[in-house]
């Protein structure tokens, strides 16, 4: 049987094949729930970069631009990094370039995978289905913060290990660590993550709509993923 294995943090990355993986790069909290949402209400492409002058290169060249550092917007760009900022008519059609803490240094350190897709709660199941179609192992790169891993990227590699039970092996202990720790706390999730480091940093920020938002399940079926150095609908 295929194998499944969770990478909890990008700065492990180098002990993974990824060229020979499928992998689904999660930040719950909260740049790839916000790429999901996105393509839920009609983005075309997204472009993941690391570094803001180069986001605001792609702005010259016409793209919405999204940056974040430490959960907060810079000035002189389109969105923040809230889900909600992209349930609006300008994302239709939209491309956009976007930077982050976590999140777009995970996608480049994935970059390799013959098969990379973005994964939230908010699309787990599409998620799980496009692993049961790929025919070989997979990772799942939780993009932590700042370099360590986080609780709520943990838990939901744990869910969609959960949902691919029968599909894959569970591979080495970090696996088995996401899937007990999501076991654990399924019943309710956001009790789970009370007290979290990066809760409690996005409650310093006020935004706690964001947090519950990000943790509900399957509100959106669409499957972004990585072609050349853009994210599409699959
Ligand atoms: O905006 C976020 O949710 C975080 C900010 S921080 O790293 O927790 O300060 O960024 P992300 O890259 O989405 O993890």
């Amino acid at each position: 049987m295929r194998k499944i294995d969770v990478c909890l943090s990008p700065e492990l990355i180098h002990l993974y094949d990824v060229p020979s993986l499928a992998v689904v790069v999660v930040d719950i909290f909260r740049a790839t729930s916000c790429m999901v949402t996105a393509f839920a209400h009609g983005a075309k492409e997204i472009i993941p970069v690391e570094k803001m002058d180069l986001c605001s290169a792609y702005g010259a060249k016409g793209y919405l631009t999204s940056a974040e550092r430490n959960g907060v917007t810079p000035a002189g760009f389109d969105f923040d990094n809230s889900p909600f900022s992209y349930q609006v008519d300008k994302v239709k059609g939209a491309k956009i370039c976007v930077t982050t803490t976590n999140g777009t240094v995970a996608i480049r350190k994935s970059r390799k995978s013959p098969a990379l897709y973005v994964g939230a709660f908010l699309n787990i199941s599409r998620v799980a289905e496009a692993l049961k179609k790929w025919e070989g192992d997979a990772l799942i790169v939780c993009a932590g913060w700042k370099g360590k891993p986080n609780l709520e990227d943990t838990l939901f590699a744990g869910a969609l290990i959960d949902l691919l039970h029968g599909s894959y092996h569970v591979a080495d202990d970090a696996a088995m660590m996401a899937l007990g720790t999501y076991k654990e706390a399924s019943a309710n999730l956001m009790q789970a993550v009370k007290g979290s480091s990066h809760v409690n940093r996005l409650l310093g920020l006020g935004i706690e709509k964001d947090i519950s938002f990000c943790l509900e399940r399957d509100v959106y079926p669409v499957l972004p993923g990585l072609r050349g150095n853009k994210l599409v609908l699959k």
